[in-house]
């Protein structure tokens, strides 16, 4: 690879499904010639399709992966697979035109749906003779399968790109039918060797297969660990994500494009707190990689290539605000026992009951004789440790709740009285508050609600926090240098 200034930049599933409205905006634009090049491309699988691959990530619905893990009925993951097949067919054509590129396309998918099909069909006969674990497999499939996802998308993307004249190259990271082992950063390097950075584009696949296992690391979300990963051995000058709006102060969608406004600055701290609320600004993982690699991060709307979006670094703030307002679904799990006054280890025990259970926690509190935990995880996952606790502690109450946490979040929030005001906006829009808490460090205020209010919850804090305020001095010149 020969290097000059590049940047990496990483385009997400969902804009990724407008992927043919990206060659006018992102990819191609007003540039010609060298101003085309430069630039690294790591891509998302198409909106939707890791959900059927995997499970779906917001409902947990199964996908191939969860139906081939619990096979109580053998053929739902052949139906499962069958239908990837489909979708990925249906995202193709859906940007692809040229007859060519379409069968191209449609070959790519097939051979690689049928690949894993009798994958997974010798494995599963394989384990039916009992000395061979499919679960010992299971996590080698997780990985094979969402590979599917990021070779289709930047397979397609290439197709599209050299239609359009570009000299894109397609860089398959997934190790598919690759009999060798890498570790992620040797992927990476053999991936882009001889690749001419000023010539050519590489369109590289948001998922690595290495020894160290991009999901077992990092799990759901891994295109922007290997968006980081490459940025940071490339030592590009910039890393830029790709979103489909600006980062914002609210989701568009929910709030109204018009209502919210553009983040012009931030940090790592607020992007930590967004991505614990499911909101994934970047990775934490990802953030850690470029932090330590001093590369900046960009964030921008992949639909207006004229605006330089949001900058994230590790800048404190001069002038305390609330930045963005964000609502996550919840399970509380909350364990009452009497006897718990003074006496240490049951925070340890439930807490080992979660890792036990892999689920997400958000946030927690306790007092006395009580402790609750804010999950993030299906009702099912959530039973299934409230009676793994109930068996520990048979004297205890366990309760478990589906609620919701509206957060607002800012670099810092010191003097700006957002518990309070907080509440009092809740009120006002007749939403009772089950729970609310900020930490003494003054980044975010969560409050409870129940799990019908999450939207009205966003809107209503938005509206106080941040609609009312007119633009501070400093953000809005902040936002006009941004
Ligand atoms: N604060 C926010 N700013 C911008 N988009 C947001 C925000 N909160 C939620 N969203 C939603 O996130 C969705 C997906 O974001 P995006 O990052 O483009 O997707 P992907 O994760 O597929 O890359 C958007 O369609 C938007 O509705
Ligand atoms: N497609 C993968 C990887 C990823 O990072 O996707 P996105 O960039 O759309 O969040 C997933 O859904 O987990």
């Amino acid at each position: 690879m020969t290097t000059a200034e590049h940047t990496v930049e990483k385009i997400g599933g969902t804009s990724m499904s407008r992927v043919r409205e990206l060659l006018d905006t992102l990819f191609i634009g007003d540039r010609s010639g060298d101003a085309l090049y430069n630039r690294v491309f790591v891509v998302s699988a198409f909106g939707g399709i890791t959900n059927l691959l995997l499970e779906h990530k917001k409902s947990g619905t199964p996908g191939v992966y969860a139906l081939f893990a619990n096979a109580d009925d053998d053929h739902g993951w052949l139906d499962a697979l069958t239908e990837v097949g489909r979708a990925m067919g249906k995202a193709h054509h859906e940007v692809l035109e040229h007859a060519g590129d379409l069968n191209m396309a449609d070959e790519f998918v097939r051979e690689r749906i049928e690949g894993a099909r009798s994958c997974l069909f010798d494995l599963q006969r394989l384990c039916s003779y009992g000395h061979f674990r499919l679960s010992d497999h299971m996590l080698v499939i997780r990985e094979l399968l969402s590979g599917l996802g990021e070779a289709h998308s930047a397979f397609v993307t290439t197709l599209l790109l050299q239609r359009a004249g570009v000299n894109a190259r397609f860089i398959d990271l997934s190790g598919w039918r690759d009999d060798t082992e890498h570790s992620l950063s040797e992927r990476i390097a053999s991936g882009l060797e001889g690749v001419d950075l000023a010539r050519e584009m590489p369109i590289v696949t948001g998922y690595v297969q290495c020894t160290e296992g991009l999901m077992r690391e990092f799990d759901r979300g891994y295109s922007e660990v290997t968006f980081a990963n490459i940025a940071a051995q490339t030592s590009a000058c910039e890393a830029i994500i790709h979103k489909e709006f600006h980062l914002s102060s609210a989701d568009p969608k929910l709030v109204g494009e018009g209502k919210v406004r553009k983040l012009g600055h931030t940090n790592y701290d607020v992007a930590d707190q967004l991505s614990n609320m499911g909101m994934e600004a970047i990775h934490p993982k990802a953030a850690k990689t470029l932090r330590q690699a001093d590369v900046a991060l960009r964030v921008t709307n992949a639909f207006d290539p004229g605006d330089p979006g949001t900058l994230i670094d590790d800048q404190p703030t001069k002038t305390p605000d609330v930045e963005i307002v964000t609502g996550l679904k919840v399970v509380a799990l909350e364990l009452f026992e009497q006897d718990m006054v003074g006496v240490k280890g049951y925070d340890a025990a439930i807490l080992e009951a979660l890792r036990r259970h892999n689920v997400w926690i958000i946030s927690k509190t306790s007092n006395a004789n009580t402790i609750t935990h804010y999950i993030h995880a299906s009702l099912k996952a959530v039973r299934r440790v409230a009676r793994d606790l109930e068996e520990h502690y048979p004297a205890a109450e366990v309760n478990v709740r589906t609620l919701s946490i509206v957060s607002a979040i800012g670099r810092d929030l010191s003097g700006l009285r957002v518990l309070g005001r907080g509440l009092n906006a809740l009120e006002e829009a007749g939403l009772g508050v089950i729970a609310a808490h900020q930490t003494p460090r003054n980044v975010d205020v969560q409050f409870v609600l129940g799990s019908q209010d999450m939207d009205k919850g966003v809107a209503a804090l938005h509206s106080a926090l941040i609609e009312a305020r007119p633009l501070a001095p400093a953000a809005e010149a902040e936002q006009k240098a941004a």
